[in-house]
């Protein structure tokens, strides 16, 4: 994927210029007292501007664009990182406009702001104008890069916000705006949201959260899944109230078992857990029996989702016992035997994986097979991943299914340069899996903690608050980082993978294998199940590597490893290729260069003896290049190409 993108000289120094300048006036202006903005103008301004951006009229002012296989690939300079704000609602101070300063973590305190203008949407951001509770002042919000939530443009999603910890800076453009990097600093809320909740009036009570509960469920008609769900969620925090939670507890698991049901939808599976569980009755009668066995459904189809097969099964063995004739417990009980037998043997049916995978459809349910493999330090490389037992050529070593996948062909998948002001490099990123990832884990806080452990570069503030009251907290610098370091790409399974939508993912187990260029197994996908082969026989406690750039060209594989992975490889054929010296190397790049051409241009099947002649001597002269007694036990992977052209040409009686 790196290699296919360019970006030339004076479009990098642009890059870099723009940042720089901007993070100059920054640091100029921090402290300062914000100016206050004219309401009308501000308001035209972003109306002009979202009709602009809706029209395709404008590009992105912030971004520039650069070419790869015939495609633009944006490019995003990352700021700054900060970690995300900690702490809930409620322990933070309300603040005003007016308090506001430049360049500015405005930490334990929380703006409230009302969207007063259109949404302009570009690729890489959304901005608009907000105003404060009073209506009396404007200011510019933005949201940089995750931007949108369920499809949804967050910004455009509701009417108003609080923003936690808010930052005041500056725009590339120089521009003063409230930013908010990590979407978990955003809260957002329905226009009705503070509905006034009746102290000790049981009846109000009752019958505003039947009102609200009734407006959820005809969101949900609708399919309007992030209403439904504000409005469920209003419900509740009336039903729950003792007043009618203990008079009328019923009310409350009505709308939680619904609840329930639209988290599932919203691929919110902690909380259909949760919901399912605060939904049951415990009854007897035949109707209760009902209710509660869609809620087990509901939990069950959760945990199953989450990989967690155990639990799954229990809650199905729950719905079939409350519902013995119900057909769909039954299908899911199958189910999970199938994954469960798949976790523990590591046999899969392929046949039917395979016919099952389409465009439309390309992740597969099956479950991942890991108990051959542990993660231990590898000294000098962080921590690996080592197998437990001896494990012979071709044998599989693990499967697993991806975290997370953005297909080529998906709408989320986007490549882009990112500018580090770090360390000053511009990398090829998948942005678009960062994004489908922090989505991922605003949606269910448990998995936090799993992502986070990866190896990236990114320490934050040493927190690691992965929820407050308010949901997840996911620090994107830090998802940024870890992406960096571990997304590898499942390769192109659907024919439509250009620089700009390159499909890639992350399989966390799979994220421990360190690299070696003389690696001891193979990864192949099927969707996005990784399978890794061992490539010759492993002893148990041997350390698994795959190779992460299989470029043979020594030079170009160490530039690939320090720029994506940030590290020198010190396997045994790069401490002999090194010890070859620059000379050597190059000659034998000159060689491969020579024999590829021969290959471009001269088909293997009927070749002439003159032109196996020529190979021959191409292929001895690459063998020339390689010390004998330096290279007994390595591969001579120069000549591989070549070799193999001749052992179609000329093959053995
Ligand atoms: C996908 S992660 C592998 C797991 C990682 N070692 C850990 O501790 O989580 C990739 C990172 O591991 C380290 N790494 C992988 N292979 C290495 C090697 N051969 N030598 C040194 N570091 C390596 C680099 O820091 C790289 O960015």
């Amino acid at each position: 994927m790196a290699n296919t993108i360019f970006l030339t000289e004076q479009e990098a120094e642009r890059i870099r210029k723009t940042v720089k300048e901007r993070s100059k006036k920054c640091s100029e202006q921090t402290g300062h007292e914000r100016e206050p903005r004219d309401k009308t103008a501000a308001h035209q301004q972003a109306t002009g501007a979202a009709l602009m951006a809706d029209m395709g009229g404008v590009p992105d002012p912030d971004m520039t664009q650069t070419k790869g296989r015939g495609d633009t690939i944006p490019v995003v300079a990352v700021g700054q990182p900060y970690p995300p704000c900690a702490v809930s609602l409620e322990d933070l101070q309300p603040m005003k406009f007016a308090d506001l300063r430049m360049e500015t973590h405005h930490r334990g305190r929380k703006l409230t702001v009302k969207r007063l203008s259109p949404v302009v949407t570009l690729v890489a951001r959304s901005w608009t104008m907000v105003q404060d509770e009073k209506e009396e002042e404007a200011e510019r919000l933005e949201i940089c890069l995750h931007k949108s939530k369920h499809n949804e443009d967050i910004l455009e999603s509701a009417k108003f916000f609080i923003i936690k910890e808010p930052y005041f800076t500056l725009t590339d453009q120089g521009e003063a705006t409230l930013r908010v990097d990590h979407p978990s600093d955003l809260i957002i809320c329905q226009e009705e949201a503070h509905g006034t909740i009746p102290g000790d009036d049981a009846a109000a009570a009752e019958k505003l959260a039947t009102r609200y509960k009734a407006q959820g469920n005809t969101a949900l008609k609708q399919q309007d899944l992030p209403l439904a769900h504000a409005k469920y969620t209003e419900g509740l925090k009336i039903a729950e109230q003792d007043v009618l939670g203990n008079p009328n507890p019923d009310l409350a698991r009505d709308i939680s078992r619904n609840r329930a049901y639209v988290n599932l939808l919203l691929n919110q599976l902690d909380e259909v857990v949760t919901d399912a569980r605060a939904s049951f009755t415990s009854r007897d009668d035949q109707r209760s029996k009902e209710l509660d066995s869609k809620a087990y459904y509901r939990a069950g189809s959760a945990a199953y989702n989450q990989g967690r097969y155990q639990e799954a099964k229990r809650f199905f063995e729950e719905q079939q016992k409350l519902t013995p004739d119900d057909k769909d417990a039954k299908t899911q009980i199958k189910k999970v035997a199938s994954r469960l037998r798949e976790r523990e043997t590591g046999t899969y049916d392929l046949v039917k994986i395979r016919s099952g995978l389409s465009r439309a459809r390309p992740r597969i349910d099956a479950a991942s097979f890991i108990k051959n493999t542990e993660i231990r330090d590898s000294p000098g490389r962080g921590r690996g991943l080592y197998a437990t037992r001896s494990i012979t050529a071709g044998e599989i070593v693990m499967c697993e299914k991806a975290f997370c996948v953005v297909w080529s062909h998906e709408s989320e998948a986007l490549t882009a340069m990112t500018y580090d002001v770090r360390d000053d490099k511009i990398r090829v990123s998948p942005v678009g899996l960062s994004k489908s990832i922090v989505q991922k884990l605003l949606s269910n806080p448990s998995q936090v903690e799993s992502v986070m452990h990866l190896f990236g570069d990114y320490q934050g503030d040493g927190r690691n608050v992965s929820a407050t009251e308010d949901g997840a907290v996911v620090d994107v610098f830090r998802v940024h980082d870890i992406m960096s370091r571990n997304a590898f790409g499942p390769g192109d399974q659907y024919e439509d993978e250009g620089a700009r939508n390159a499909s890639t993912g992350l399989w966390i187990h799979a994220a421990y294998i360190n690299h070696s260029c003389i690696a001891n197994a193979k990864k192949e996908y099927i969707g996005d199940l990784m399978i890794l082969r061992a490539t010759r026989s492993i002893k148990s406690g041997e350390e698994i590597f795959h190779s992460y750039d299989e470029s043979k060209d020594y030079d170009a594989r160490q530039t690939a490893l320090m720029t994506t992975w940030g590290f020198q490889c010190s396997c045994a054929l790069c401490t002999a290729e090194t010890e070859d010296g620059q000379a050597i190397r190059d000659k034998r790049m000159e060689l491969v260069g020579e024999a590829d051409a021969f290959i471009e241009k001269t088909p293997w099947a009927g070749a002439k003896r003159l032109a196996i002649r020529k190979a021959q001597r191409l292929a001895q002269s690459i063998e020339d290049t390689y010390d004998g007694e330096r290279y007994r036990e390595l591969p001579r992977t120069a000549g591989e190409r070549i070799q193999e052209w001749l052992a179609k040409a000329s093959p053995r009686k």
